[in-house]
Order: structure tokens, then C-alpha cells, then sequence
């Protein structure tokens, strides 16, 4: 189902929760919407799913203008957080209410509701649950259960809105490789909401990042790490650090002098980069830095946490000489590449300045 929304606009009395959101979604993409708190994330879910009005703009769904649709008819499936279970009501009976409220002339009989649930249940692996009442089974199993339930109606789109903000780090990555797969199985068209950008990132064909109720960037996630459209987007997504600097005839100069100087193609003037931590490297040595900790990585990387000037840094770590770095070891820093918005707001990659080794 192809989702197409134009120039939608929200407001909640000064506050414009959607400030003119233009989107286009193909069929069978799975697309993330990414953006802090407050920036209309969860206000264009209710929008789409038709449990919202609009001020100015539309929606089509399927090519179908969605004005005056009400929700139930827009065969949208939908899991909220907050979207809880009915807990007086077996796993079973929740997953078949999905299909007992449907309108009276497309609602299955007894005998099919119990086959269409059981399938279901398969689908979302814990057919032994259904029995249970929510407050039985896991966090993880929960959101299969919602899911199973949004997707008794047969949706051709479905709707997330931080489907396990509730799921512990493990449950969570689980449970949303499974989701991925579940979604390229059956050949939906789905968004999510989230503002955890690993999720988005891991999850998404294509990640909108959305900041103060306007759409900034709508780009595969390998494109927002690589070519993030603003300062907001470079800062927002993965894990970086911003950088103030000046730029003079091509060469980047840090305000942190213990900073190595850049090559960047921008103009003259003040400029912003944004540095990730595999883009810079401790190395031993005196240099104006040093290291205030170690720490290793879920990848069982171990990195330094190095501090030059009053500025923190994430670092890769220079593996020679051997057992070199300890908390406190002066140490000088080496930059790969960093992303620079220059004043005008142009963006250019900066490399190594010449006079500098390469690595
Ligand atoms: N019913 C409402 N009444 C008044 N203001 C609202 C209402 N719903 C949302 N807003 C405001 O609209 C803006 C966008 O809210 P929304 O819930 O869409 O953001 P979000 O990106 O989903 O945030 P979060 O990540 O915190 O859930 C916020 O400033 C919020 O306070």
C-alpha cells in the first residue's frame, strides 16, 4: 500500500505539531519516523491512522484520499505503546477481538475467527499462549500478542508507534529482527515511530527525521550517517560529537587547539563538525589530551573516552604499545574525516590535512 501525505499540518493552539509533512511511501517499504520528543512524531501516526484530523493537507492511502475515512475503515493496523492489552481477556480473545469488531458485513464467523486467530498466533510464534491471560507471559510476548491483534484485520499498513519503548535492551533487539522479517514475509508497507535511532537505523528502508514538526530528512539510513542534510540531523543521529571550529583557505582549525587541523572544501568562516568515534584515534604521546577512561563496546571493542581542552571525545584506540593506554596516559588524537557545516550551512566532508600522516 503506498502512503502519500502532503503539506500535512497540526496544531495544538501555538504549537504546530506538524508544520506542512510531506512524505511518499512506497508499497512494501518499512519506514522509520526518527525525531525527539515533542517533534510530531506520534501526532502523524494518529493522523494517518485517521484517530486525528488535519488542519491543512491530506493523506492517500492507496491512491485513496483519507478525509472523512473513519480509522476502522482505513484497514490500517495499529500498535501503540500505550496501546495495553485487555487483561481480563485470554491471549486468544485478544487477537480475535481484532476481527470481532470489524463491520458486520466483513466480520468471520466463529469457526473461521478461530482459524484466523490460531494462524496468527503461529505467525507471531507463541501458538502455546493462547490460553493465557496477558498478565501470564513476557514483555516480548505482549507486543506479539498486539501485533497478532493489528494484524487480524489482514491491514496492508501497519502503523508503529514505539512498539517496545517497554522491552528490556535484549527483548528488544530481538524482537524487532523479528518484526523486520515478519514485515518482508507478508509484504506490508510499514512505519514506525521511534526516537531510538539504532531501531530506525537497523529497522528502515528509508528514515525520516522529523524536528520541530517538519520532515528535515527522508534518506536510507546509510545516507543520514553520510550526508545528513543539516547540523540538527548529524547531531541527532548515531553517536557524535560537535565540534566548533574556523575554516581559512580549505584548512579546518578546531577551537580544542589539542584537535589536529582538516582539509574542507567551504568557504571562510566559523564552522560546525561533527565527529563520530570511529572517525577519531588516541594515540600515545603527549598532545593536550589524555584519557579519562576505557571502555570496551557491546562489539567487544575497546575505546577511550579522551579529554582535550574541556571537550570529551569517543576515540578508537592506537593498539601500539601494547598496554599504552591507562586512565590518565597523555595521549594525541588523530582525525580520519569529520562532517563540517560551514556558516552558510553547506556541508563538506573534512579529511586529513596534508601535513598530517594518513591513515
Ligand atoms: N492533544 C494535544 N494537545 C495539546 N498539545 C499536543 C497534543 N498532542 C500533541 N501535542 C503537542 O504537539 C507536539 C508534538 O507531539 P507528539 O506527541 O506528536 O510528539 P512526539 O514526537 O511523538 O513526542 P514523544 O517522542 O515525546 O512521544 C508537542 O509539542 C506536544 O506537546
Amino acid at each position: 500500500m503506498t502512503v502519500s501525505v502532503g503539506g500535512l499540518v497540526r496544531r495544538f493552539g501555538p504549537t504546530a505539531a506538524l508544520d506542512g509533512v510531506s512524505l511518499e511511501i512506497a508499497e512494501g517499504e518499512f519506514v522509520a519516523v526518527l525525531g525527539p520528543s515533542g517533534s510530531g512524531k506520534s501526532t502523524l501516526l494518529r493522523v494517518l491512522a485517521g484517530l486525528d484530523g488535519s488542519e491543512a493537507g491530506e493523506v492517500r492511502i492507496a491512491g485513496r484520499v483519507m478525509t472523512g475515512v473513519p480509522a476502522r475503515e482505513r484497514g490500517i493496523g495499529v500498535v501503540f505503546q500505550n496501546y495495553a492489552l485487555f487483561r481480563h481477556m485470554t491471549v486468544f480473545e485478544n487477537v480475535a477481538f481484532g476481527l470481532r469488531v470489524r463491520p458486520r458485513a466483513l466480520r468471520p464467523g466463529r469457526a473461521e475467527v478461530a482459524r484466523r486467530v490460531r494462524e496468527l498466533l503461529e505467525l507471531v510464534q507463541i501458538p502455546e499462549l493462547e490460553r493465557r491471560y496477558p498478565d501470564q507471559v513476557s514483555g516480548g510476548q505482549r507486543q506479539r500478542v498486539a501485533l497478532a491483534r493489528a494484524l487480524a484485520i489482514e491491514p496492508r499498513l501497519l502503523l508503529l508507534d514505539e512498539p517496545f519503548g517497554a522491552l528490556d535492551a535484549l527483548v528488544r533487539r530481538e524482537v524487532r529482527r523479528w518484526l523486520r522479517g515478519l514485515h518482508d514475509r507478508i509484504g506490508l508497507t510499514t512505519i514506525l515511530v521511534t526516537h531510538d535511532q539504532e531501531e530506525a537505523m537497523e529497522l528502515a528502508d528509508r528514515v525520516a527525521v522529523l524536528e520541530r514538526g517538519r520532515v528535515v530528512q527522508f534518506d536510507p539510513p546509510a545516507m543520514l550517517l553520510s550526508a545528513p542534510a543539516t547540523p540538527f540531523v548529524a547531531g541527532f543521529v548515531g553517536e557524535v560529537a560537535r565540534l566548533s571550529g574556523m575554516v581559512c583557505g580549505g584548512v579546518l582549525r578546531f577551537a580544542v587547539s589539542a584537535l589536529p587541523p582538516l582539509r574542507v572544501e567551504l568557504p571562510d568562516g566559523p564552522a560546525t563538525a561533527f565527529l563520530r568515534p570511529r572517525e577519531a584515534e588516541a594515540l600515545p604521546g603527549p598532545g593536550g589530551a589524555a584519557i579519562r577512561l576505557l571502555r570496551a563496546t557491546a562489539e567487544g571493542e575497546l575505546r577511550a573516552v579522551v579529554e582535550a581542552g574541556g571537550v570529551t571525545l569517543d576515540t578508537l584506540l592506537a593498539p601500539d604499545p601494547p598496554g599504552w593506554a591507562a586512565r590518565g596516559a597523555p595521549c594525541r588524537l588523530r582525525i580520519a574525516s569529520a562532517q563540517v557545516f560551514g556558516a552558510d550551512g553547506a556541508r563538506a566532508l573534512a579529511r586529513p590535512h596534508a601535513a598530517e600522516p594518513a591513515w
